[in-house]
């Protein structure tokens, strides 16, 4: 049997534990500090077995991930470490920062288990068990920070096991990782949580804001409802990259202020040209459980029962849909659905049968 140790079985950890429960020859255990969540993880079928108990968790593992937040990692490499594991276990974590954890597990002394870095490139505002999804992997990158003095048949090890996630594995330095993470994901969670309240303060003087607020709104600030405690220990873990990113930001926003104050409409159009260019060239292989799963939009007459129409002729023919939603209704404009699902051959099927059957497709 394939024992595999899952510490903190939350957004991820419960994600992972249910991409290797019920595989072949594993078997997987989730630990939490509190008796209640690990009593949850069972009862919700993430794992086989749960414990409150460190050793228990880890001893006789061949793979343990660690899966809480950032701050945390620390304590656990270090608990780890006075632990005997089995030889050859590997330890890998999931945290959104790589360098301090690959510093801290340098240090540490595993015996002959090895420590190698990971975080996956998928995730939600969403958190806990609760939001844990068999899909959530599925074809996003999955970075790995082995050390060069890993041997690599630990890291074949490993990625063989990850292939039960679906996702595509790329090799970092731990360092570069953060930089450019920083950039990606933890810098458009400072816009999008500095915006959020800067609305909020407005909102207190005029409810209209929040009432007004749309498709654009959204779409820009969903990321703001990620969980504190995990966003705090990302943005303070990499502060260094993070101060020098909020410069540039800040040179970003002041370079619009120019346009606006100089009211050179020219400049601003080709900011929008220039991302709107870089934006559609980038892959669109983003996958998550609600969102930009795959997707396309179809234009729709504004009458009732549209959403139960384009519904029920996917499902006549035996096309799974996981999310319908309208993005623009009114009166005046004909409507716009966005219809995502979870395989590229389903998508492929709907363009095919909604452009047969009249309907104008989008993707
Ligand atoms: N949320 C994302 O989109 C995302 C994506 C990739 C990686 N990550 C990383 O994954 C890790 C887990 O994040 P998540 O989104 O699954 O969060 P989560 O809140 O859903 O899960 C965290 C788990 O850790 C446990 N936990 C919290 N504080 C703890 C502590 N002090 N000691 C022990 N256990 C503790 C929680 O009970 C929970 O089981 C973080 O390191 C995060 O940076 C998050
Ligand atoms: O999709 C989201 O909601 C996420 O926040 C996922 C996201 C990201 O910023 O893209 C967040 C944190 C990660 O460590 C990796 C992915």
């Amino acid at each position: 049997m394939t024992k595999i140790a899952i510490f903190g079985v939350g957004l991820i950890g419960g994600s992972l534990a249910l991409c290797f429960k019920g595989k072949p020859g594993i078997t997987v255990v989730g630990h939490s500090i509190r008796e209640s969540s690990a009593a949850k993880y069972l009862e919700r079928g993430v794992v086989d077995h749960a414990t409150t108990s460190l050793r228990e968790a880890a001893e006789g593992a061949d793979f343990i991930f660690l899966c809480v937040p950032v701050g945390s990692l620390a304590s656990y490499v270090h608990d780890l470490s006075q632990l005997d594991l089995k030889p050859g276990c590997i330890i890998t974590d999931v945290g959104s920062t790589k360098a301090s954890v690959a510093a801290c597990a340098r240090e540490a002394r595993f015996g002959s288990a090895v420590f190698i870095g990971g975080h996956p490139m998928a995730g939600s505002e969403r958190s806990g068990v609760e939001a844990a999804s068999l899909y959530l992997f599925e074809n996003a990158f999955y970075v790995l920070t082995p050390d060069p003095g890993t041997p690599q048949r630990y890291v074949d090890k490993l990625t063989e096991l990850l292939a039960y996630t679906k996702a595509h594995i790329v090799h970092v330095h731990p360092e570069e990782h953060d930089e450019i993470v920083g950039a990606i994901s933890h810098l458009p969670h400072i816009i999008a949580v500095a915006l959020v309240n800067l609305v909020r303060g407005y909102n207190q003087g005029n409810s209209l804001y929040s009432q007004l607020a749309a498709g654009g709104f959204r779409d820009i600030t969903r990321i703001a409802s990620g969980d504190p405690v995990v966003w705090r220990d990302i943005l303070v873990n990499n502060r260094d990259v993070l101060l020098k990113l909020l410069k540039d930001w800040q040179s970003g926003m002041d370079a619009f202020v120019g346009m606006l104050e100089s009211e050179n409409g020219e400049a601003v159009e080709t900011a929008f040209e220039q991302a709107g260019a870089f934006r559609s060239q980038m892959p669109e292989r983003r996958k998550g459980m609600i969102h930009s799963i795959y997707e396309c939009y179809i234009d729709v007459p504004d009458h009732p029962g549209i959403i139960g129409k384009v519904a029920t002729e996917l499902g006549n023919s035996a096309i799974n849909l996981s999310n319908i939603h309208i993005i623009e209704s009114r009166e005046d404009v004909p409507g716009v659905l966005r219809l995502s699902f979870r395989k590229q051959d389903d998508l492929d099927r709907a363009i095919e049968r909604l452009g047969e059957i009249g309907y104008a497709v989008h993707f």
